[in-house]
């Protein structure tokens, strides 16, 4: 299940995340948790869905399906996020993986200032992973990140938030540090790697490797495992991105389907 927005441009949000867990042959089911107008370009508008319209789409998929995993991304709000914190826990999700999206990589902002600290308090103590970027990472670590080191620094301040392991994402490092991951489950302190890929069509990475993630934690796979699968995923979807619209294209999820046309 994805809880999260709509991108009317197709590159992130429910979209991403259904082609993903399609790519991961996993049925999706989705709660839409706001419509945003939005392009290659950035946001125009964005009209949230209501705490009980929410609800009940989880509701409805919940009493009738089983689901393996969960992934939580743009919730927008403080009412969104409290509801879908009740929800989780009142039906005893496990396999959460919360993105803490706040704010898109053209800089739109994705969640209002007031809702932060219920992200922090509400969800990150149910998720089995979060995955912030580095963005993110500051707000809720409360430091700054330029180096390796304040990425570790980070990922264990924001384990001590409740989540049982986190990863920092690296899209927005630079220099060697692009897109270097750092992972941390209270125990082991992990750096993940892949090729940096040259492109400036990296709309919804993000959305993508925490479906990605969601996806592998159906499937069976242990977190780390989860987490080092999607990220390959990722980078794979990265080096077949689309040069559509006129600003950052979305990267391409069926990549072998490319291949074979
Ligand atoms: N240019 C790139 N080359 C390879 N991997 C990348 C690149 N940009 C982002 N990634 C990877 O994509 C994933 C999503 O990270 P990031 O882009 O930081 O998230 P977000 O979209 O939430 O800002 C991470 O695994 C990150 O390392
Ligand atoms: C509807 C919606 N949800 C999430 C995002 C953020 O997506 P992300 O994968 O972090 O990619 P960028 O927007 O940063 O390129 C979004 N834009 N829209």
């Amino acid at each position: 299940m994805t809880i999260a927005g709509s991108d009317s441009g197709g590159g992130a949000g429910i979209q991403a995340d259904l082609r993903t867990f399609a790519f991961h042959c996993v049925h999706g089911t989705s709660v839409l948790t706001c419509i945003t107008a939005q392009n290659t370009q950035g946001v125009t508008r964005v009209d949230a869905m209501s705490a009980q319209a929410v609800a009940a789409q989880f509701e409805a998929v919940m009493v009738d399906m089983r689901v393996s995993a969960i992934k939580t991304g743009m919730l927008l709000n403080q009412e969104i996020i409290q509801i879908t914190a009740k929800k989780l826990v009142a039906f005893g999700c496990g396999n959460v993986v919360v993105d803490p999206v706040m704010v898109s990589r053209v800089g739109a902002k994705l969640l209002d200032d007031d809702a932060i600290h219920a992200m922090g308090d509400l969800l990150l103590p149910i998720a089995a992973i979060a995955t912030p970027n580095r963005y993110e990472a500051q707000i809720l670590a409360e430091m700054e990140i330029h180096t390796l080191a304040d990425m570790q620094a980070a990922a264990q301040k924001i384990y001590k938030l409740g989540a049982r392991s986190v990863l920092i994402k690296g899209g927005g490092m630079t220099g060697d540090l692009k897109a270097v991951d750092v992972w941390f489950d209270g125990d082991r302190l992990e750096t993940l790697q892949t090729e940096a890929i040259d492109t400036i069509h990296t709309h919804g990475t993000g959305c993508t490797l925490s479906a990605a993630i969601a996806a592998n934690l159906a499937l069976g796979k242990p977190n780390l495992q989860a987490v080092q699968d999607a990220k390959v995923y990722v980078t794979t979807a990265l080096k077949y991105a689309l040069a559509i619209g006129k600003g950052q294209g979305p990267v391409g999820h069926f990549f072998p389907l490319q291949r074979l046309r």
